[in-house]
């Protein structure tokens, strides 16, 4: 009587499992493939490279990058290999960045009912105000990243826009994205050290850079050839990492997340708010405005890090199985955790005001500045 049921009890329990093992595969094929993935779609978890790094080299290079930034600053200041660690370093983060936060490489002061997406777009945009920017001029974007900030000006302003960036690696992500978002014939990507520009003097008609100047050992060296590449008259805004006047060298927690932010963003050095203006005027720039974007009435640019915590532990778990099953390479899991770091140091500096990731400072040219220039020799 019993019988007939047996084989309907086992068909029930197999067909259990099948489909618990098809759930299985399909949560880990979204676990893996698609979350996680950047917020302007593009980079998946799979995908993951280190730039321009050979799979093997990756653990090396990790290391050395990280016993050269862990120097005290007076040595890692005046070094002449600054560039060379900030090109291993983005060859190292680029891809995660793409993964975990987008295209643009930067904060944004975080505004009430706005998506993450639409500040960053806005913050982007304030540039195209600042300097004036229209159909017909030349922009340039110095540190250009993937180029997130180049095609919102761009597609903002009509201006065109050359984009330099040290990172070979970058320069190849940024053109894909711009032909992606059918704006290669406006923007244009160089790899170049902001350093030492491949450009004429005098050849752009304004010009922007986006938390990049803070990786410049001496920012007079960056600013000097910003001045000589901009037309006489033309417009330059910068968004610079610096600490506040919160910032106390005495305190010790407060060294210790100035000097955190320093190790896991490749900087040579945070400089002072005051600094800033002091340099741009050495240069020869007149300074129209500077203020720190992160005050009041903006919102906290730190709340973004804060609230992805989850999603990071998260990546951390598929970064850690994409290692095992050798999709990414070794290294990834120790870079990752570097930027984790890096998170909560952001988060304490934001937190307790000593570090601000957007004063910006907008500098003019002055117009009879070639002239000058020429009557001085
Ligand atoms: C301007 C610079 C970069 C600023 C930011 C774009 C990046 C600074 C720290 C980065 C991140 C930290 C934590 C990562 C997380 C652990 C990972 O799971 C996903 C990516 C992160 C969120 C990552 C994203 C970019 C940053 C916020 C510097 C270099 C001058
Ligand atoms: C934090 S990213 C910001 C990128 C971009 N401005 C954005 O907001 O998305 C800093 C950029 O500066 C570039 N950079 C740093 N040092 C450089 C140098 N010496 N010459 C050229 N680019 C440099 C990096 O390659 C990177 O593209």
């Amino acid at each position: 009587m019993h019988l007939p049921f047996l084989p309907f009890k086992a068909m029930e329990t197999a067909a259990v499992l099948w489909t618990a093992a098809l759930v299985a595969v399909g949560v880990l094929y979204w676990f893996l493939c698609l979350m996680g993935s950047a917020e302007v779609k593009g980079k998946r978890a799979v995908e993951l490279k280190m730039g321009s790094i050979t799979r093997d080299m990756v653990q090396d290079n990790y290391a050395q990058y990280w016993s050269f930034f862990r120097r005290p600053k007076e040595t890692v200041d005046s070094s002449e290999k600054v560039p060379a660690f900030v090109d291993t370093f983005y060859n190292l983060v680029t891809d995660i960045y793409e993964w975990g936060w987008g295209q643009s490489f930067h904060f944004s002061p975080s505004l009430p009912g706005c998506s993450h997406r639409d500040a960053t777009r806005l913050h982007e945009e304030r540039v195209v105000d600042l300097i004036g920017a229209r159909p017909g001029l030349c922009i340039l974007d110095v540190g250009c990243g993937v180029g997130g900030p180049m095609r919102a000006i761009a597609a903002r302003s009509g201006s065109r826009v050359v984009g330099i960036t040290i990172n070979e690696y970058q320069v190849g992500r940024a053109r894909a994205h711009n032909r992606k978002a059918q704006l290669d014939g406006k923007c244009e990507v160089v790899c170049g050290n902001f350093l030492q520009m491949p450009f004429e003097d005098s050849s752009f008609d304004g010009a922007y850079s986006i938390e990049a100047t803070c990786h410049a050992p001496r920012l007079e060296d960056v600013y000097g050839e910003i001045y000589r590449v901009l037309k006489p008259g033309g417009l330059y805004v910068s968004y610079e990492w610096v600490t506040t006047g919160l910032y106390r060298a005495e305190d010790p927690d407060h060294v210790e997340t100035i000097q955190g932010i320093e190790r896991g963003d490749a900087l040579p050095g945070l400089r002072a708010q005051e600094q800033i203006e002091g340099v741009a005027r050495k240069v020869g720039f007149e300074v129209v405005e500077e203020r720190d974007l992160a005050l009041p009435p903006s919102g906290p640019w730190w709340s973004r890090l804060k609230m992805g915590r989850l999603a990071y532990w998260r990546n951390h778990i598929l970064v850690s199985i994409m290692t095992v099953l050798r999709i990414a390479p070794k290294g990834v899991v120790e870079v990752h955790e570097m930027l984790y770091e890096t998170a909560r140091h952001l988060t304490r500096g934001g937190e307790t005001g000593i570090f601000t990731p957007m004063h910006m400072i907008l500098c003019r040219k002055p117009i009879d500045a070639n002239h000058k220039a020429n009557s001085s020799y």
